[in-house]
C-alpha cells in the first residue's frame, strides 16, 4: 500500500485527501509540520505528499511555494479544491459566567494554524476580542491541547473532524468569513499514482526571464495568449540568488500531452527564458464529486 504524508492527523488535510482519495488504497501518515511532510516525502518514508498551497481568503502560501521550487525536487501529481470549514471548539462557560450578548466572553486563549485568524476574522473581532490567539503546528493540534487542558478558558479552531476524534464540543459552526472558503491543495512525489481521469489537466511550470530582455515577461504571456491556453495562476517570487530577481509561477490549463502547450514552452525558451516544469497533473474539485481512485 502506497504511503501518503500529511500534516495531521485529524486536519483538514487529512480531511480533504481522505475526501478525494479514500480510506482504502492509500495509508495516511501523519506528521507535526508541512516541512516534514515535505522531507518526509523527498527521503523516500512515504511515496506522496499532500500540501496546502493557497486559500481563498489569504492567497499562496508563500512558504510551502518556496518550499516546492527551493527544496525539493517532487514533481506535482495531482490537485484538489476543498471547502473549509471552520469550527469553534471548546467548553462552554461554566453556568452563571455567560456574559450577555456572547456567549464566548469566557475564551481566554484561542489556539490554531497561524493561516486561520485570516480566515475567521470578523467572527474573531466579534466574539473573541478578549482572548489571545495562540500559533500551533495544525488547527488539529489546538484541539488536541483543548482535549488535554479541559479549560473551558482555552478553545481552538478547527475542522470538525479534530471535535469528533479528540471529544471537544464544537461551540460554533461555520465560522470562516465566507461561506465559499476554499483551500487548494498539491500532491506530490517522485512516482505518479493510479488516479482517475478528470476533466481539467494543469500543467506548472517556472519561468525565469532573462536580464535586460524588455517585454520579456509581454512575450512570455503572449506565447500563452495567441494559442489561446488559461493561465489559471501567475506569480512572482525571489529567485533567492540576487536582489531585485525573480521568477514567475505560473499554472496552466492544460497538458503537456497536447500540441499547443509544450510549442508555448519551446517559443519562451527560444527568447532566453529557462523554464522548469513542476508538474502536470489532473486538477479535481469539490462540486465535481469525484473521487479519483481507480
Ligand atoms: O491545519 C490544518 O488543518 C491544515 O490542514 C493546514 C491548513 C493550511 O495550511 O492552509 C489547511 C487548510 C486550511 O486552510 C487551514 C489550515
Amino acid at each position: 500500500m502506497k504511503k501518503i504524508a500529511i500534516l495531521g492527523p485529524s486536519t483538514f488535510s487529512e480531511e480533504s485527501t481522505r475526501h478525494f482519495l479514500g480510506n482504502e488504497r492509500f495509508e495516511y501518515v501523519p506528521y507535526k509540520l508541512i516541512s516534514d511532510v515535505f522531507n518526509a516525502t523527498a527521503a523516500g518514508e512515504t511515496e506522496l505528499g499532500v500540501i496546502p498551497i493557497e486559500n481563498t481568503l489569504e492567497g499562496s502560501v508563500h512558504l510551502h511555494v518556496d518550499w516546492l521550487v527551493h527544496e525539493v525536487d517532487l514533481p506535482i501529481r495531482a490537485e484538489w479544491v476543498f471547502p473549509i470549514d471552520m469550527n469553534l471548539i471548546g467548553f462552554a462557560a461554566p453556568e452563571g459566567l455567560v456574559e450577555e450578548g456572547n456567549p464566548f466572553a469566557h475564551i481566554r486563549k484561542v489556539m490554531s494554524h497561524h493561516v486561520v485568524p485570516a480566515q475567521c476574522s470578523r467572527f474573531m473581532k466579534q466574539y473573541l476580542s478578549g482572548a489571545e490567539f495562540e500559533p500551533v503546528s495544525s488547527t488539529a493540534e489546538g484541539v488536541r491541547l483543548a482535549a488535554t487542558l479541559q479549560d473551558p478558558t482555552v478553545a481552538a479552531i478547527g475542522p470538525l473532524i479534530a471535535s469528533v476524534n479528540y471529544g471537544v464540543p464544537v461551540l460554533q459552526r461555520e465560522i470562516q468569513n465566507h461561506k465559499d472558503n476554499m483551500t487548494r491543495f498539491l500532491l506530490v512525489g517522485q512516482e505518479a499514482p493510479e488516479l482517475e481521469a478528470s476533466e481539467q489537466i494543469k500543467t506548472t511550470i517556472l519561468v525565469t526571464l532573462p536580464e535586460d530582455f524588455p517585454g520579456a515577461l509581454h512575450q512570455v504571456l503572449s506565447a500563452f495568449a495567441w494559442r489561446r491556453i488559461n493561465l489559471s495562476k501567475i506569480e512572482s517570487r525571489p529567485t533567492k540568488k540576487k536582489l531585485g530577481t525573480y521568477y514567475f509561477y505560473i499554472d496552466l490549463v492544460g497538458s503537456l500531452d497536447s500540441v499547443l502547450l509544450p510549442a508555448a514552452i519551446q517559443e519562451i525558451e527560444a527568447i532566453g527564458c529557462q523554464v522548469r516544469i513542476l508538474g502536470c497533473y489532473p486538477s479535481y474539485s469539490f462540486e465535481m464529486g469525484e473521487f479519483p481512485i481507480k
